[in-house]
């Protein structure tokens, strides 16, 4: 199968049980029901995009025509904005785009993601680019948050002041259809702006022009990435817990949460490429289900990102024997037992002679399952997803796989998986202290916070 879960050390003495196990099976129909009665209505648009055709053309013809013209692609955006766009170029582009070589690149451009306002970033990315061969992707969902923006006007100003009416060539905005700033910006000055669906929410967004556009520019096959989220969508397609993988998955992450007490899910891939689809995955599940109940209880997992092996040399002694709060899914990459010969050196170093023979590949899916089986024999329970490759098929298949599993884990915890109110004060107090008009009330309120303590610092 090309994605496989394998839940067996979840069920664990003093974690899942079959009884609860047995049980879950109408919760998962009941959750199923309520997140395809939301697609009815027509949210969830998340669900549809593996099979926009209208989306898809309108991002493979904009790629097309700019084939060629630029040898840098820069993302300007942020959270869900930024980290589809990341996380598809490390796994399908592996190395980023600083370590392969022209010729590896194939006349595709870099892409560089810049994901922050930090100054110094922005500063010595924007001192290095060459600026004619430079496209910029401006992506935000709702077409105003403070950072793409201020990311925005910068670039802009660069822009303008080279090449003056002509700056516009230079830009392609990814926005809402029809609200935001972008927008009307895009209509007067006749900028390239694709669509990011209105039913679609910034974290659910990989699958729509946000990663596909970036993707298709730096030559990734955007098609397979969307045929792979297809065939995943049909896997899902009904609420059996004994068939839907997605399903599986968020049942038993919330099982562990809320009769065990496992409320840390740590993701480890086993395989560098698909390193930072951790930090994608930790937003869409801490920004998706850390919510407040109708009756004000707090609820939601804490998502964390991992890698092996190196996080056997870091975090795993936490997972081992902390505090008993954590679950763990590996993923891990099949068909790599062959590559990276180690050489059979040193013949009398016990230490070093074991090793000759083996592979690289053999050694870290070995090292993967020490990990889990050594988990499982301290009774923390772990699940692994095998890729049988890490290609866009199989990138496309995963990334919907964690989408529907997120929609399903809100329906179980309770909460909506697709808001996020709890960023807005934070982002008001920006907005107050940062003089935007109609936001003096939260300058105020910051103000009257308690203020830092001068007896309270050293
Ligand atoms: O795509 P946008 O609208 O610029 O939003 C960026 C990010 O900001 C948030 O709205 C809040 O963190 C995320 O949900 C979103 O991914």
């Amino acid at each position: 199968m090309a994605l496989s879960l394998d839940f067996t050390n979840m069920f664990l003495p003093g974690v899942v049980t079959d009884a609860e196990w047995s049980e879950s099976a109408g919760r998962l129909r009941g959750a199923h029901d309520a997140v395809m009665e939301r697609h009815a209505r027509g949210e969830l648009g998340f669900i549809d995009l593996p099979e926009d055709q209208a989306l898809l053309e309108q991002t493979t013809r904009y790629a097309e025509r700019a084939r060629g013209r630029w040898t840098d692609v820069v993302v300007l955006g942020i959270g869900g904005s930024a980290l589809g766009p990341i996380a598809l170029r490390t796994a399908l582009r592996p190395f980023g785009w600083n370590g392969l070589s022209d010729e590896a690149r194939a006349g595709n451009p870099r892409l560089h993601v810049l994901d922050n306002v930090d100054p110094d970033t922005i500063t010595a990315t924007l001192a290095t680019l060459p600026l004619d061969r430079t496209l910029f992707l401006v992506i935000s969902k709702s077409g105003g948050t403070a950072e793409t923006m201020a990311q925005y006007l910068l670039v802009r100003g660069a822009l303008d002041a080279r090449f003056g009416a002509r700056a516009v060539e230079h830009l392609v905005f990814v926005t809402d259809p029809a609200k935001g700033s972008l927008r009307p910006i895009a209509t007067r000055e006749s900028i390239a702006a694709l669509d990011i669906p209105a039913n679609v929410g910034g974290r659910f967004s990989v699958l729509s022009p946000v990663g596909l556009l970036p993707a298709a520019l730096i030559g990734i096959d955007v098609t397979a990435l969307l045929a792979g989220a297809a065939d995943m969508r049909r896997r899902c397609v009904d609420g059996d817990l004994a068939t839907n993988p997605a399903g599986t998955f968020a049942v038993l992450q919330w099982l562990a949460h809320a009769r065990h007490g496992r409320g840390i899910h740590v993701l480890m891939p086993y395989a560098d490429p698909l390193r930072d689809f951790a930090a994608w995955f930790v937003q869409l599940w801490a920004e998706s289900l850390g919510k407040i109940l109708p009756d004000g209880t707090s609820v939601g997992p804490t998502p964390v990102p991992a890698l092996g092996a190196t996080d056997q040399h870091s975090q795993v002694q936490l997972f081992m024997e902390g505090p008993a709060d954590k679950t763990v899914t590996f993923v891990a990459v099949a068909g790599r037992e062959a590559r990276g010969p180690i050489p059979a050196l040193h013949a009398d170093v016990p230490d070093l002679a074991y090793l000759g023979g083996h592979t690289l590949g053999e050694l870290l899916e070995i090292e993967r399952r020490a990990t889990a089986g050594a988990l499982a024999a301290r009774g923390r329970p772990n699940m692994t997803l095998t890729l049988d490759t890490v290609d866009p098929w199989h990138v496309g298949a995963l990334i919907q796989f964690l989408e529907l599993a997120t929609a399903y884990a809100g329906e179980l915890y309770g909460v909506n998986a697709f808001d996020q109110p709890g960023v807005e004060l934070g982002k008001r107090f920006t907005y107050g202290m940062m003089g935007r008009p109609g936001f003096e009330a939260a300058r105020d309120e910051f103000a009257a916070l308690p203020q830092s303590d001068a007896s309270r610092r050293i």
